[in-house]
């Protein structure tokens, strides 16, 4: 069979390139993106969220699981490129990251937008990956456990589901007896763009770990992921 390539998506298919260096996406501050779109041309953005519910429970009566985090996989969770990720996705030319984070939303996990709606009080934080020309708008919100679980069934139904969503996930918040499966092991899984720099900022925004906590899950995470490499199973 001929290959076809990716036909209309092949303009933007090169933002999800693999091989990214994490230092490569830069943390803006305050007055960064006005100077960067008066002295870059051809900017890109792009925008995705986490919606996340607190609802402390004791999982199997064990572990402390703290709460829900969706993260999705269209592109994230299990996206089309097999990568994980959260929901949203490039903005269109002419549209502000707060609008294409909306859209997006519905097209991947079906939001209803009369009832929650992403504002900029959401956003919590932008990258610049100056390689690609591309910022990465991230917007964290909380809904409650109920709505969450709602939230979780509508996936099924999106438009976007089974094309760019492929699933959704939610991210184990605590630590198995072995300090590395649970939180740990879930970040040794592949990430878009910097979906696991913004799962992080995310769950410490949303005050689900601690600093500390969050320092001793990256230590556990780092040394699995190279005692896998030294087994050769990465
Ligand atoms: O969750 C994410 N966090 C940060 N960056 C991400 C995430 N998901 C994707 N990306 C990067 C890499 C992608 O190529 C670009 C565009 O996002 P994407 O969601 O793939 O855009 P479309 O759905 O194709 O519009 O951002």
């Amino acid at each position: 069979m001929a290959d076809i390539g990716w036909g209309a998506l092949e303009d933007s298919e090169g933002f999800g390139a693999l091989g990214d260096n994490i230092d490569d996406y830069k943390l803006l501050f305050n007055n960064d993106l006005n100077e960067l779109k008066s002295t870059v041309q051809n900017l890109k953005h792009a925008a995705h969220g986490m919606i996340f519910a607190k609802k402390p429970n004791l999982l199997w009566d064990l572990y402390d699981q703290k709460g829900y985090v969706m993260a999705s996989t269209n592109n994230m969770q299990v996206r089309f490129d097999g990568l994980l990720g959260f929901p949203g996705g490039l903005v269109d030319d002419g549209e502000e990251p707060v609008d294409g984070i909306n859209r997006e939303m519905h097209e991947e996990i079906g939001l209803d937008l009369e009832k929650y709606f992403f504002s900029d009080e959401h956003h919590i934080a932008s990258y610049y990956h100056a390689g690609k020309g591309l910022i990465l708008h991230f917007y964290l919100m909380e809904v409650s456990p109920e709505d969450y679980c709602e939230l979780e069934l509508k996936t099924l139904s999106a438009v976007e589901y089974g094309i760019e969503t492929c699933g959704i996930v939610r991210v184990p918040l605590f630590t198995m007896g072995d300090g590395v499966r649970g939180f740990p092991a879930y970040l040794a899984n592949q990430f878009a763009g910097n979906a696991r720099s913004e799962l992080i900022k995310g769950l410490l925004a949303a005050q689900l770990f601690s600093e500390k906590e969050m320092s001793v899950a990256l230590k556990a995470y780092k040394e699995y992921t190279e005692s896998q490499k030294s087994k050769k199973l990465l």
